[in-house]
């Protein structure tokens, strides 16, 4: 039996999406790791563990391959010391498959990585839609004063993969406040792919 059309209404400000299949909540305390910070950390975990950094609405039709998962990703505003707020970051699990991110209200960017250690940062804005390619981690940042609200879209066998990441000890490319806007410095503790590390991701394919 085929999987019936569905539509799905989005508002912008708040990322809720109408007769999602899922949903999830990113907050504070489940973050360790990511930021460069680590006092400003524990005092900000301190203030507002609980507090939400990220909320993402989504509806996965069908797990079938072919099929697509797409949703909203709400981002609050905030900082870690310098740091603005980002997603995990992930690469694909099957890390050729790409996504798209389309801007909805409020300001950031998409930090991404290629598997040599590449960096290329895009920023998103409202009616913006944001490619994200084949073999490319990647990461939102809302780099704005108000909440960062971004719909995506990406195929159903995509999956993601947190260790890549956490392997080279974060992305090799921090963004921080500067002044009313912000910069890309580099991430101190981050450590180069070894070779065969990066011919293992370029030999995904299907
Ligand atoms: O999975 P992460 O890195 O925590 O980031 C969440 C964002 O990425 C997605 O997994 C899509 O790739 C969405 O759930 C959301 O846009
Ligand atoms: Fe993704």
């Amino acid at each position: 039996m085929a999987v019936p059309p569905t539509s799905h209404r989005i508002d912008p400000a708040t990322g809720v999406l109408s007769s999602p299949t899922g949903r999830y909540e990113k907050r504070l305390a489940e973050l360790a790791g990511i930021y460069a910070d680590a006092d400003a950390f524990a005092a900000a975990l301190a203030e507002r563990g609980d507090s939400i950094v990220y909320a993402v609405h989504e509806v996965r039709p069908a797990a079938a391959r072919g099929d697509l998962i797409f949703g909203t990703t709400f981002m609050e505003p905030g900082r870690i010391g310098d740091e603005f707020y980002v997603t995990r970051g992930h690469i694909h699990a099957r890390a050729n498959r790409p996504e798209t991110y389309y801007g909805e209200a409020g300001e950031g960017l998409m930090l991404m990585e290629s598997p040599e250690g590449e960096t290329s940062i895009l920023e998103v804005r409202p009616r913006v839609m944001v490619y994200v390619p084949p073999l490319w981690i990647h990461r939102s940042v809302n780099t704005g004063s108000a909440p960062l609200v971004m719909s995506f879209c990406y195929p159903a066998d995509a999956g993601q993969d947190y260790g890549l990441i956490a392997r080279s000890g974060g992305m090799a490319t921090r963004i921080l406040a500067d002044g009313t806007g912000w910069k890309a410095v580099p991430n101190a503790d981050y450590r180069p792919r070894s070779a065969a590390e990066i011919d293992a991701i370029l030999a995904t394919q299907d």
